[in-house]
């Protein structure tokens, strides 16, 4: 038997996808940007990090050859081996969107087939009937924000008077989200999970992927910092996924980071979700120790995303990503013979382009294992065939709309 491992580096995006213009991203390049930023020296901070992008083990098994393939351009600052150990190629998103739940349920054989909702209007966001219905739902005194905003940028400007008012501060971005800030000593955190499952369920006919609940910690004086208790409160998937199939065949399941929320908990095994990229990378090392055969191990790095790409950080983004590479060689001389190994990622995060939003980009693919020999993927049509391919070698029939490499 076999196992599978499944890692997506959340929004490390490899190169605008051909409908990036519907999504204002044409032009975006989140692998190509950094790397071209860190070979100029913009990628440089005392105490982190200098230089060129430093990818040694991602590169050998192939990433500056899928950032290639989906660009045309090579990675800047990055030399490539001639024959990369892994499989390499580049993922084409099918779903509408550029948010985590469509790429994840893609990657996972389910691509979106609805339009989500979205709250369009930057000022006042939300129709006066929903913020209405959530100030009634939640017994609440009001809402703060309404609006587009940076989370981090938010919390500083009203984490103040959300304190002084109990008003919990609601606001939006392009993605199909309604997230709630609140402080979790003075509002209080399961308060703040009570009122997300709420609004959840007010949202649900307007067809939003998520409300996110963003706890944060601090005073005006010292500052406001966002916790690690973040949860996201998603529609479950509207068809079959992977994860779905392999339940049903009673094969173990190990979901490591956001991966439980992302598809609301449906198959998701058992779950794992430690804070920060390091210990969940650790995390999936000992899952991985732990994975029968016939296991599958699912696990979604959030930090790239969240820490770096919103907040247009190139040395933290650049830095985050040679820890990963760092680690890979303790993930390989886990593998066992039967292993297949893909790391992907769910959509884009420039963190050198306007805004604080995704991007529509193109997606890496690599694929390896001990019994794996490296080559070229090529351009996929679709996120799906990521679902295709595990599912044959996982041998649970060939899941979703995917073709399998
Ligand atoms: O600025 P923060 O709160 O991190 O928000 C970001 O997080 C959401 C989920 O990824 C995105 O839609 C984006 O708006
Ligand atoms: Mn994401
Ligand atoms: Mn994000």
């Amino acid at each position: 038997m076999t196992r599978a491992i499944l890692i997506v580096l959340d929004s490390v995006g490899c190169g605008a996808a051909e409908d990036a213009d519907a999504y204002g991203d044409a032009g975006a390049d989140t692998l190509g940007h950094l790397a071209q930023a860190c070979a100029e020296g913009r990628g440089d901070r005392d105490g982190l990090r200098g230089g060129p992008l430093k990818l040694p083990n991602l590169v050998r098994l192939g990433l500056a050859h899928a950032c290639e393939a989906s660009t045309g351009r090579p990675l800047a600052g990055v030399t490539k081996p001639a024959d990369p150990t892994g499989q390499f190629g580049y993922g084409v998103e099918i779903s509408q969107g550029k948010d985590t739940p469509s790429g994840h349920w893609e990657i996972a054989g389910c691509p979106v087939p609805f339009k989500w909702g979205y709250f369009t209007a930057l000022e006042n966001s939300f129709p006066p009937d929903l913020v209405a219905a959530i100030i009634r739902d939640g017994a609440l005194p009001g809402i703060l924000g309404n609006r587009h905003a940076s989370g981090t940028a938010i919390i500083d400007e009203l984490g103040e008077e959300h304190i002084g008012t109990g008003k919990p501060i609601c606001y939006t971005s392009v993605d199909s989200v309604l997230q709630i800030a609140a402080h979790e000593e003075h509002f209080g955190l399961e308060r703040l999970y009570d009122l997300c499952r709420k609004v959840r369920a007010l949202v649900d006919p307007l067809r939003i992927g998520r409300v996110i609940a963003r706890p944060f910690v601090g005073t005006a004086k010292t500052g406001f910092s966002r916790t690690g208790d973040r949860k996201d409160f998603a529609i479950p998937p509207p068809n079959e996924t992977i994860l779905d199939r392999l339940a049903a065949q009673g094969r173990a399941i190990i979901t490591v980071g956001k991966i439980g929320d992302i598809f609301a908990h449906r198959a998701t095994g058992e779950e794992i979700k430690p804070f920060g990229n390091a210990a969940m990378f650790e995390a999936a090392l000992d899952a991985i120790d732990r994975l029968p055969d016939g296991g599958f191990c699912f696990v979604n790095l959030v930090d790239f995303d969240t820490e770096y790409g919103h907040r247009r950080d190139v040395p933290g983004y650049a830095a985050a990503l040679e820890a990963f590479d760092a680690l890979l060689p303790r993930l390989e001389a886990k593998l066992r013979p039967g292993d297949l190994t893909v790391i992907t990622a769910d959509h884009g995060n420039d963190p050198t382009w306007p805004g604080t939003d995704h991007t529509r980009e193109h997606v890496p693919i690599l694929a390896f294992g001990p019994r794996i020999a490296g080559g070229p993927l090529g351009g996929r049509e679709s996120f799906a065939d990521i679902a295709a391919t595990l599912s044959l070698h996982l041998g649970i029939g060939r899941l979703g709309p995917g073709r399998p490499w």
